[in-house]
């Protein structure tokens, strides 16, 4: 996977929509799914997170900064064990402005720093359904990394959850970014390809951690609309 005949090429998937093969070295990717399994430890750790429909989503997840459910943010795991959310480390903040600027050029880098990260972790049977990134307030681009096994990702259109869109492979250290035209655009991952992680990597699934900018300031339950005390 990692000598092919023909090496993987950045592509814009759409307009502010870019995946960047292989931006993660090995080592790098290392460290990131080092700092991962701390993450998912408890107290506030890898849950399964309840939809109000009363399904549950197939991948589980944990947060950084600000704690996601299903469909707003807080700072504490307000469906789940209480506890407050794991702090955001200002490292990842800068990775998350590197990323940006290796994907979109120095321009798209947003001025308010990142500070939410959501941690989805996949086993062979998870999937996730086409959806907008919508709960923040800034505009500011997700920057997606993926460790592990390679997925179908699915970057689709902002007005419909069905075509037009285009099928992506993200494989282990890709990165993809989504702003401008493309920040709420619909997408979703519709298969992961069990056992094709990096053996040296030693993870069995697939992690993908997605960096945002709240734009909240301190008070995001007021902008939120959505008070859990
Ligand atoms: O796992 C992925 O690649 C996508 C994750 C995602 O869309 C999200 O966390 O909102
Ligand atoms: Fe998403």
């Amino acid at each position: 996977m990692d000598a092919e005949l023909f090496p993987r090429s950045r592509a814009q998937v759409a307009p502010g929509a870019v995946h960047v093969p292989d931006w993660l070295d090995g080592d790098r990717q290392q460290r990131l799914l080092d700092a991962c399994r701390e993450w998912a430890r408890p107290p506030a750790g890898l849950r399964t997170v309840r939809t109000p429909g009363g399904g549950t989503m197939t991948s589980r997840q944990v947060c950084l900064g600000w704690h996601w459910y299903p469909y707003g943010y807080a700072r504490t795991v307000v469906d789940g064990d209480g506890a407050p959310v794991k702090p955001f480390p200002d490292w990842l903040a800068a990775l998350g402005r590197e990323a940006v600027e290796a994907a979109l050029g120095p321009r798209a880098v947003p001025w308010e720093p990142y500070d939410i990260a959501l941690i989805n972790f996949y086993e062979a049977d998870a999937r996730m359904g086409m959806h907008r990134d919508s709960d923040e307030t800034s505009d500011a681009p997700v920057v997606s990394l993926s460790l592990g096994d390679t997925c179908v990702f699915r970057f689709g259109n902002t007005e419909t959850r069905t075509r037009p869109y285009t099928d992506v492979e993200l494989r282990s250290g890709d990165l993809f970014v989504f702003g401008g035209p493309a920040r709420l655009a619909h997408h979703g991952v519709p298969k992961v390809r069990p056992g094709t992680a990096p053996p040296a990597l030693g993870l069995t699934g697939r992690l993908n951690i997605t960096l945002r900018v709240s734009g909240f300031g301190r008070d995001p339950q007021r902008i939120m609309g959505d008070s859990p005390s």
